[in-house]
């Protein structure tokens, strides 16, 4: 069986309210389709479907997509408009990212019933993700279950953090009867990027130390020497840390008692207060920053104040970072705002000369596809926009296992 498999992989990224795949050819075939379902749950749901294989015209349409097993029907039936549909004997294997891998899983593992339970029981630990990374999963099963599906994990690169940055300071045998620590999340994101970033200064990652800042709707920064995570900004779960599009990031835990005895709120709408409705969006009722920034353009100081709170905190990560690296050769932006919102990556880096970091203006305001620089020569750290490519780290990892497992 595994000597007739294809060289395709199929790899879904299902996010809390989006499905982003890439169907690629690990054979040297590269980039086949992609797309993006997103909106997912709402009456306008957005599909965006792009056959690079037959260099058709992109495809979208909006219309209601109740779930992800609708959403991911959905885009095997594109799929098989262009002949690359699921039942594909060229198809060798399904990636999935998982977001939260907990100390379970430090690898790539292929999918089985025991590791579909191990990620239902993590749920209250990533509950805006691995619901929908289990119905991506289950409905790709169902669809294939010939084939195999692997679960690559957010927390996986991570798991080289020391104890000292991994832990909390709370009670040891509490926290470990509940296994209570920081996973830190977008570890496939921070790996890919952290090593791009020391290709584009031409040094092998085992030399180079780098901050990652991937800014998206969820957003995390993470310090990487020599290749290996030391430290990074999101916790047990996907809320501690950076000011997200939704989340609040970083918080005295007392707001929750306060909100709890004071503001007689219960825990699950404490958590829907910090988790959908903090951030970005809690603070101007935007959780997109072009939208937030065509709106600083026309003065409006609510959405100022909320630039200015993403700002100061991703500043504060930026100065702890370099503080834990001791010698950092670059800070790399990525993700949708870190890749295109100018005007943040401006903002991030101003006042930081004294650690280092200078920007030039022209490059900055650059826009492009490919890892580039944004500093200017004589920049002690050098400022870079590197942007990710998840689903590519996941189909390689993928293929690589499954290649693996068949020799
Ligand atoms: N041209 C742009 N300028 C500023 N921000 C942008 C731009 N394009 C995308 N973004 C931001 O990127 C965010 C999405 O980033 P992305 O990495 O795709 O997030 P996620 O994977 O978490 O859904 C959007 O919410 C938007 O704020
Ligand atoms: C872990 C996380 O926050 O992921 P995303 O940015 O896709 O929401
Ligand atoms: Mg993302």
């Amino acid at each position: 069986m595994s000597g007739t498999r294809g060289t395709r992989v199929l790899v879904l990224n299902s996010g809390s309210s989006s499905v982003k795949y890439q169907l690629l050819d690990m054979g040297g075939g590269g980039r086949l389709a992609l797309g993006l379902v997103e909106r997912i749950g709402e009456q306008s749901s957005r599909l965006k479907h792009t056959p690079l294989a037959t260099g058709g015209e992109a495809r979208e349409w909006t219309g209601p997509i109740a779930d992800h097993d609708a959403a991911l029907k959905a885009v095997a039936e594109e799929l098989a408009r262009d002949g690359l549909g699921l039942d594909s004997p060229e198809l060798a294997a399904i990636g999935h990212r998982v977001v939260h891998g907990g100390q379970t899983f430090t690898e790539p593992t292929v999918i089985d019933e025991a590791v579909l339970a191990e990620i239902e029981r993590l749920i209250p630990v990533a509950p805006l993700h691995n619901p929908a990374n289990l119905t991506g999963i289950r409905t790709a099963r169902a669809l294939r279950p010939d084939l195999p599906q692997v679960a690559v994990f957010d927390t996986a690169f991570h798991t080289t953090m020391p104890e000292s940055a991994a832990r909390y300071a709370i009670d040891v045998e509490i926290a470990d009867a509940h296994r209570i620590r920081r996973y830190g999340f977008h570890g496939t994101s921070h790996a890919y990027v952290s090593r791009a970033t020391a290709k584009l200064l031409g040094k092998d990652p085992s030399e180079a130390n780098v901050i990652v800042l991937h800014l998206g709707n969820g957003a995390s920064a993470s310090a990487v020497r020599g290749g290996k995570c030391v430290d990074t900004s999101m916790g047990l779960t996907p809320l501690e840390g950076l000011v997200m599009g939704t989340r609040s990031g970083d918080m005295d835990p007392a707001v929750i008692f306060h909100l709890m005895r004071v503001g007689k709120m219960s825990t699950d709408e404490i958590d829907t207060l910090l988790n959908k409705k903090s951030g970005l969006i809690g603070l101007c009722g935007d959780n997109d920053m072009r939208e937030i920034r065509r709106r600083i353009d026309e003065g409006d100081e609510r959405a100022q104040l909320a630039f200015d709170i993403y700002i100061h905190r991703l500043k504060k990560y930026i100065g702890a970072y370099c503080a834990v690296l001791g010698r950092v050769d670059a800070i790399a932006f990525t993700a949708g705002v870190g890749e295109n919102a100018a005007p943040v990556r401006e903002a991030a880096v101003a006042g930081l000369e004294q650690l280092g970091l200078l920007l030039d203006a022209e490059l900055n305001a650059v826009r492009g596809d490919e890892p580039r620089l944004i500093s200017p020569a004589n920049s002690r750290v050098a400022v870079a926009v590197v942007p990710t490519d998840e689903e590519l780290e996941i189909a390689t990892q993928t293929y690589a296992l499954v290649g693996e497992e068949s020799n």
